[in-house]
């Protein structure tokens, strides 16, 4: 079975990933030098591979649209609560007193700082995320429909693999989300 283009991959041009059936393993092919092997080649962007693989290939390497069982997507996100969400308070912030509205400039300059490329938002969410999810750089894993507040459920799903939402609003507070 063929995937997306090496594009998605971080394979260098190419290159691009199969799946052995055999092995029940990814490996990485060369269409036109016919060269084939069990690691990717040297100048793979493997960030990228990761986060390709993360999206297109579950643990046991077979390729599915949600990863571990169908319908499921992973997410990281970045939170900033405010008074008004369910639980005004987090790691961060003892007693969480920013309105609204403040917490929504807050999260569009996030925003705009991982759209110029400056940062990303796992390293972003680390110091700056309201959600206990920010030790993980706001990894939440694998979750299906009925997981997550419904408005959260319908910005991930909407996204494709590796994009990034604009500002979400749930009970907990104001969400940027990442696929
Ligand atoms: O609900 C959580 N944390 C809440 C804030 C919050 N509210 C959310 C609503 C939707 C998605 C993620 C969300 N995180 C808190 O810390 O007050 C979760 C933390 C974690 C950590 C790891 C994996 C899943 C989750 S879900």
């Amino acid at each position: 079975k063929r995937y997306p283009t090496q594009a998605d991959s971080g394979l260098p041009s190419g290159w691009e990933v199969r799946h052995s059936n055999s092995k029940n393993l990814p490996y990485y092919f060369n269409p036109a030098t016919k060269e084939s092997r069990w690691e990717p080649p040297a100048d793979t962007n493997t960030e990228t591979l990761k986060l390709y693989m993360a999206t297109h290939h579950t643990p046991a390497g077979r390729p599915e649209a949600g990863g571990q069982g169908e319908g499921k997507i992973r997410c990281s996100h970045l939170l900033v609560k405010h008074r008004g969400s369910r639980r005004p308070s987090s790691w961060r912030e003892a007693e969480i007193t920013r309105s609204k509205e403040e917490a929504i400039e807050i999260l569009k300059g996030h925003e705009q700082r991982i759209q110029s490329g400056e940062t990303t938002l796992g390293d972003l969410a680390v110091s700056e995320s309201d959600c206990s999810s920010a030790r993980k750089k706001g990894d939440l894993g694998f979750f299906g429909h009925g997981d997550m507040q419904k408005e959260f459920e319908d910005a991930a799903f909407a996204l494709e693999p590796g994009q990034v939402s604009g500002v979400v609003e749930t009970a907990s507070g104001v969400h940027l989300i990442q696929r």
